[in-house]
């Protein structure tokens, strides 16, 4: 059988703070005002133990201080910190923080390879059920940070989070947006089609979006998302990874010690996960959270940091 390819990025996720003052009814990640901000010196002893033990993609996941309270500049400072002490020890970040003001994305983009930002389901609807809380996941909001990443040309990530009260219809519209905004700019590198997984702290009771349902959104994405953006799906929130494979997923996203956002869903050993690919034809392959045909579009001070790395994953494939 011929081996067909499907990659992960080998990643450490670090979490600024988990304060945010949205209250999405599936989250199992915030914490009120008053919980810890990662201090400089944690961020160094962190990452330190992992240079040079292959991880390369630094994923820093906050939760969100509003743009109108007194701290956001604090806050907004904490992250730019973390970006460059991980890309200082040679790593490459990709930062998920929610809804950034347009000025803060262009700072980003100068410390980040890619970023991220889940789109959710893009429907008014939700605003009266797991989103009555969540200013910062109206979808016109989102959808203006999309366009504003692509206005400046940064390699981004997005995606659904499926099974959180959305109807097929409203699925099929939010993968239409991001056809819609991909066209525009050519920026998305890859949707992720995440399955609502409840877990022990999340106010709202919804079941789990099961295997079954996400195969179908993974053949209607791969229809409606053009070829070059990749869909990646979490291998820890899913039962068997084959089928969705098989219909036309290619990512299994980053693959690190723990899934923060997601603590009851441990992480498959990497090892584990490639030997039960490899007995279905499927070659297991680490990546960069920047994907190749979007390298040129990273900030010009992260290029040789960019080259090396790329080079490396080169040379690594072919030995
Ligand atoms: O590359 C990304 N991976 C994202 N991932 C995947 C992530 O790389 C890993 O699954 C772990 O969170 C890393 O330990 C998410 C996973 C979740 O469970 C929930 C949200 C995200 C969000 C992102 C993201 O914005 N960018
Ligand atoms: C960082 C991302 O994590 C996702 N997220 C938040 N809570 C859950 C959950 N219970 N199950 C799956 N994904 C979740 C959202 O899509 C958010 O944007
Ligand atoms: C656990 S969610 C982390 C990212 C951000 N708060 C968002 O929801 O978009
Ligand atoms: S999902 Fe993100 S925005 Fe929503 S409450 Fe959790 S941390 Fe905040």
């Amino acid at each position: 059988m011929r081996e067909r390819t499907v990659t992960y990025s080998p990643s450490f996720t670090l979490v600024p703070t988990r304060e945010c003052f949205n209250r999405c009814g599936y989250c199992n990640f915030r914490a009120d005002r008053g919980a810890a901000w990662l201090q400089p010196a944690e961020v160094r002893a962190l990452l330190l133990p992992l240079v040079g033990s292959g991880v390369v993609e630094i994923l820093v996941l906050s939760g969100e201080v509003h743009p109108h309270d007194p701290r956001r500049g604090k806050w907004f400072a904490m992250i730019q910190n973390i970006c460059a002490v991980a890309l200082e020890l040679g790593f490459l970040p990709h930062t998920n923080c929610g809804v950034l003001r347009f000025e803060e994305m262009g700072a980003l983009q100068q410390l980040n390879v890619s970023l991220g930002l889940m789109l959710e389901i893009d429907s008014n609807r939700l605003l009266g059920s797991v989103h009555r809380h969540a200013p910062s996941k109206l979808p016109a909001l989102r959808t203006e940070q999309l366009e504003w990443a692509g206005t400046l040309g940064i390699p981004f990530t997005t995606g659904l989070l499926l099974g959180i009260g959305e109807t097929p219809a409203e699925r099929e519209d939010t993968l239409r947006t991001i056809a819609r905004l991909h066209h525009r700019h050519g920026h998305i590198q890859e949707v992720i089609l995440q399955p609502h997984s409840p877990g022990g702290s999340q106010s709202w009771a919804g079941e789990p979006l099961g295997d079954a349902q996400l195969l179908g959104v993974v053949r209607l994405a791969r229809q409606i998302l053009p070829a070059e953006i990749t869909i990646q799906i979490p291998p820890n929130l899913v039962g068997d990874p084959v089928p969705l494979l098989e219909a036309g997923a290619r990512d299994l996203g980053g693959i690190g010690p723990v899934d923060v956002v997601n603590p009851d869903y441990a992480h498959p050993v990497v090892e584990r996960l490639g030997e039960r690919l490899a007995a279905a034809g499927w070659r297991l392959e680490p990546r960069l959270p920047v994907y190749p045909h979007l390298d040129r579009r990273v900030a010009a001070a992260l290029q040789p940091l960019l080259g090396e790395h790329r080079a490396r994953l080169c040379q690594a494939a072919v030995t």
